[in-house]
């Protein structure tokens, strides 16, 4: 159980440092409160806040992942290297692929109800 919550307290560590210090975070941030402010105002069904929650999560938590990455890059080579830049840009594409789908399934639950 102590293990348990140290494990748990390092994860909350590394939530306030992702937010604090990580700029893209807090752009996702920003614009998760404007979306669940847009989706309260629409009105969603059950299953259009569980996807709406599952994808800012996924975006917020993919955003920590790149950050992470982008740290033990640099701290393995302070070299400009060619695999040094593949793992950054791989990281930071995965982050972008996510959100462009990301931007797509909003239109996709949000258009057909502001058009109606
Ligand atoms: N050691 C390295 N060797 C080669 N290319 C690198 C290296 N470090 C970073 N790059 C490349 O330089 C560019 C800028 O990288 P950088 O780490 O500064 O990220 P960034 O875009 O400034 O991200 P952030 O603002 O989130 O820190 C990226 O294309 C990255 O892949």
């Amino acid at each position: 159980m102590k293990t348990f919550f140290k494990a748990f307290t390092y994860a909350w560590m590394g939530i306030v440092h992702g937010t604090t210090r990580e700029r893209n975070v807090k752009f996702h941030l920003i614009a998760a409160m404007i979306v669940l402010a847009a989706g309260w105002m629409t009105g969603l069904s059950q299953l259009e806040w569980i996807i709406i929650i599952a994808v800012i999560g996924l975006v917020i938590a993919m955003e920590f992942l790149n950050a992470a990455v982008e740290r033990v890059v640099d701290l393995v080579t302070q070299e400009v290297h060619p695999l040094a830049k593949q793992a950054k840009d791989l990281a930071a594409g995965a982050v972008l692929v996510f959100s462009i789908a990301s931007a797509i399934i909003g239109i996709i639950i949000f258009l057909p109800k502001w058009l109606m």
